[in-house]
Parts: C-alpha cells; structure tokens; sequence
C-alpha cells in the first residue's frame, strides 16, 4: 500500500510539476505568438520556408474537442495600442489569399506528379452543375481550370433545369463506382424545382438537396457537404473524411497569418449549411468561444463588436461597418456578392459583407474580396480531392 500511494503520490507531483513546465511554454508561446502577428502585420504570411513542414497546409488535418494540456488563457492578447481605436489612417494587414492559394495549389500540383510518378494515377474530380446560373458557372469553370493546373483529372456533367432529379442521381451513382474519380461535387445551389418524368406524364418536383448529398459516397465528399460528415464535424471524439473547403480555407489563413484562436471569441455571420456553420464548428474545434449571428439576431452590430475574430458569410454588401468591429479584430470575410459598376470589365465587381475602407481602420488583418477566401475554397477542392486519392490509393 505506501508504495501505490508513494505511486500516486508520485504521478500527482509529476503532473504538477509537468503542468508549471506546460504552463511556462504555453505563456512563452503566447509572448512568442504576440510577437508574430505584430511581425506577420510587417512581413506577410508564414509559408513552407519558414515551417520545413513536409505537408501541404499549416492547420492540423483534424483538431479534437479537447483541450490540449498546454492551454492558458492569455486574454491581453488584443488589447492594441490607443491608437489603434479612432485611427483614421489604415492599421489592418490585409490578408492575401490569393498568393497564399497559389502557394498551396503550385504544392497540391507538385505532389500529383510525385503521386503519378509512384503509383501512376492521378487525382479525379467530378463535377456535376445543374442548370445555367451564370455564378456557378463561372465557379465552376474556375475549379476545372485549377484542377488542370494541379494535375488533377476533372470531369464535368451539365444538366439542364429541366433534367430529373433521376438524371442528377444517376450521375452521382456513376462517380460513386469510378475508381478515377476520388472527389464528387455537385455545384450548389441546385434549381429549386426539377421535371420530373414518368412514362408518358411529367411533373414539377421540389429537388431534394439532401437527398441527393446523402447519396454522395462519403470517402468522395470532397465538398464535405454530407450529412454524415458534417454531423462528425460538429461530435466530440468523431472525425469527417473532409472538412468543406471554405471553412477550411479561413482556418488556414488565420493560422497562417498566426492568428491564435484559441480561447478568443468568435463571431460566425450566417448559419448556413455550407458556409455559417461549418465554419462555427471549425472554429469550436479550435477552440474559440463561438457565437452565431443571423438574420433574426438583434444587436447584431452589439455581439460582432465583442469578437476577436469575425468570420462573416452574410452575403449582404457592406453590412460590417466600423461600429461592428472590436479594434484590433481579425476579419475573415467570406461574403461574394456582385454589383453593378459599368465601369469593371464586366460591368459588374464583387463585394464582401465587409465595408472594407473601414475595417481597414479597425480591424488588425482583413481579408479583401475578391483575393482573399475565394482563391482558399478552390485551393482546399484541391487539397480534399489530393487526400481522397491518396487515401484511396495507400499512396502517402
Ligand atoms: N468565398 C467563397 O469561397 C464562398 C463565398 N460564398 C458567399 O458567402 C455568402 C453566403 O453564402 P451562403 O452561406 O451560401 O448564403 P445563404 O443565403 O445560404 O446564408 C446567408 C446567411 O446569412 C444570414 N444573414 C442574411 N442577412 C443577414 C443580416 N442582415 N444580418 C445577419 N445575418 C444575415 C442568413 O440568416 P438566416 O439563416 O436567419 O436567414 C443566413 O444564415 C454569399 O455571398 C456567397 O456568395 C459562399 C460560399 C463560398
Ligand atoms: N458544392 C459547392 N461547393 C462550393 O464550394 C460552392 C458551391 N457549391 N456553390 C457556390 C459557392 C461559392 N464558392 C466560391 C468559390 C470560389 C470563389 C472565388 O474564387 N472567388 C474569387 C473571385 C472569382 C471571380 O472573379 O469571379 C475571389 O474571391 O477572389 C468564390 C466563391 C464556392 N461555392
């Protein structure tokens, strides 16, 4: 007996004393960290150079709920100088996704031809777009070209609005069996109503998005958009295949631009399926304090203001203006929403949710749009649709 108990006796005072250890490199970490993003704010984002990672993304593939023995809190961390709180000159670092996704696709393309080299397949990715929406198809567009530039095989299915929800499931199916194929992604939003034929009748249906996600094979849910892999992205101790790309896209700019997230507050604008929420769990996984604004929130401009970080995808033009930002707050926007201007190419430019001019006087980094998490969400296609092939392949 006095040994077991000079046994726990023991352990207790190991733990102790490896806790104060922890604890001493968690608070010289913090001071660490603090001193990066002051520097990251001058000298632009990490990159491989600077982390001889062999990996292509910074962030952990998958982050457990649980707290990690090293935590403490450091809730100093955003309080910026005076200054920075009535300035009228432009303090924020602007986040460059762009460069950041071509430093993550030039990696993606250069492992597809080591990948082609050693097991002599290459990644396959199916799109399947239904309808003429002029946004999807130029999203779409974008990840085929992308897809060429990688090395990666794309494969794409129109249909028109007036096809079967049958035509849509006999496609999935199709991928589903086809070894070439490791990554499914059927371009969202579908047209809400389809034709429906039986023999010699025809009817309007509603199309079911969720039935036809469901159908997805889950090891090819690159878009991570299954029920099944959202709902193990939201469990404790349960694992997605894949984490949708957009969300995964703003982690990797934060912990990029060495952002902490945990322990700080964050503000999630928009609780949709593909955006909003996923990106609250992502975050949570991260372990940020997280709340959810949307369209029935009232104070919204009151909660937003409290975050440190705020990741917005509202899809409304400048709906974050300055009094909605904390100083010294990182801001993710995800929001694309295009607006006449007869003077662009098009006729048309892309906006963020964000009031950009005045979260560049607030905010301590800011992402712009476009060039900041779009070119991320086709980079992350990428990286899903390369992780599926190699975990379909044994190719590591
Ligand atoms: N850059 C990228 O890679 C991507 C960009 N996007 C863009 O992100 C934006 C959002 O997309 P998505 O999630 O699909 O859009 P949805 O329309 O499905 O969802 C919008 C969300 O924002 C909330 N919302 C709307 N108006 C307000 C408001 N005034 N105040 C607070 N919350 C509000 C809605 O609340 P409620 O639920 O109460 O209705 C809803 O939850 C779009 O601009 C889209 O183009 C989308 C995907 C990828
Ligand atoms: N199954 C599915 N998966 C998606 O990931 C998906 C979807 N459906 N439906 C629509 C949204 C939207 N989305 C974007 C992707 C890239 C840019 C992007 O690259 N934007 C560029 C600008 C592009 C341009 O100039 O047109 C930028 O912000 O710099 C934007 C938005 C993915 N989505």
């Amino acid at each position: 007996m006095p040994g077991l108990f000079l046994g726990s006796q023991y352990k207790k005072i190991m733990r102790m004393t490896m806790r104060s250890v922890m604890r001493k490199i968690s608070i010289g970490l913090a001071k660490e960290s603090k001193r990066y993003i002051s520097s990251a704010m001058t000298r632009g984002p990490n990159t491989w150079k600077d982390n001889q990672s062999s990996q292509i993304l910074l962030s952990p593939p998958l982050v457990s709920l649980d707290i990690p023995e090293i935590w403490a809190s450091d809730s100093n961390y955003y309080d910026h100088p005076s200054s920075w709180k009535n300035s009228n000159v432009q303090i924020a670092t602007i986040i460059d996704g762009k460069s950041i996704a071509e430093e993550i696709r030039s990696r993606v393309a250069s492992e597809v031809k080591r990948m082609k080299e050693y097991v002599g397949q290459v990644p396959g990715l199916a799109v399947i777009l239904v309808g003429q929406r002029r946004d999807s198809q130029t999203y779409v567009r974008n990840k085929i070209k992308a897809c060429e530039e990688a090395g990666i095989k794309s494969v794409l299915v129109e249909l028109p609005n007036s096809c079967a929800e049958y035509d849509v499931m006999t496609s999935v199916l199709k991928f589903n069996e086809d070894p070439s194929i490791h990554g499914i992604l059927v371009q969202l939003p579908l047209p809400e109503w389809m034709l429906l034929v039986q023999s010699v009748s025809a009817s309007l249906l509603h199309l079911d998005e969720e039935k036809i996600l469901s159908m997805l094979s889950l090891e090819k849910d690159v878009d991570g958009f299954h029920p099944l892999n959202m709902g193990n992205l939201a469990m404790r101790g349960r694992e997605p295949l894949f984490i949708s790309c957009t969300p995964k896209g703003c982690i990797e700019l934060l912990i990029r631009y060495g952002v902490e997230i945990m322990g700080k507050k964050a503000v999630v604008v928009g609780r949709s399926n593909i955006v909003g929420l996923p990106i609250s769990l992502l975050l949570q996984r991260h372990h940020a304090t997280v709340s959810i604004v949307h369209a029935c929130t009232k104070n919204p401009e009151q909660i937003t203001s409290e975050a440190d970080i705020v990741v917005t995808a509202a899809g409304v033009p400048n709906l974050i203006r300055s009094n909605w930002l904390k100083p010294g707050a990182v801001v993710i926007d995800v929001g694309t929403c295009p607006i006449e201007d007869p003077s662009a190419e098009y006729g048309y430019r892309l906006v963020g949710d964000v009031c950009f001019e005045e979260a560049l006087r607030v905010a301590s980094a800011v992402t712009p749009v476009p060039g900041g998490v779009g070119p991320m969400t086709i980079a992350m296609l990428l990286c899903n649709t390369f992780d599926s092939a190699k975990r379909l392949h044994g190719f590591s």
